[in-house]
């Protein structure tokens, strides 16, 4: 069962991810790229690391950018998975 992170770990977490707000109880963020080869590389990259960790983004592309949202389904909320999830994102993103 997967505990659903305080409003207090929410903020503290916005707090490090830049780039990151919340919408709607989700973690969102939109990255623009230089072109649509490199977004499109940034989430295959991202992609391989939601499957190691089990857990998946909501997203979109739309040419050079790229839109996501993390919950966790399982338990209604944003959990350490989706700041996991974040901080993944971040690396393959550059900052
Ligand atoms: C069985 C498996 O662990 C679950 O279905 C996982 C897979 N990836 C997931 N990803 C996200 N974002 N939320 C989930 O609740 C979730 N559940």
């Amino acid at each position: 069962m997967t505990v659903k992170l305080t409003d207090v770990e929410i903020s503290n977490a916005l707090e490090q991810l830049q780039d990151w707000e919340l919408t709607d109880g989700k973690l969102c963020c939109v990255l623009e790229f230089d072109d649509f080869i490199s977004a499109f590389s940034f989430m295959t990259r991202v992609a391989i690391r939601a499957e190691k960790i089990d857990h998946h983004p909501e997203w979109s592309n739309v040419y050079k950018t790229v839109s996501i949202a993390l919950t966790t389904h399982d338990a209604g909320g944003l959990t350490a998975k989706d700041l996991a999830l974040a901080e993944a994102i971040k690396i393959e993103f550059g900052r």
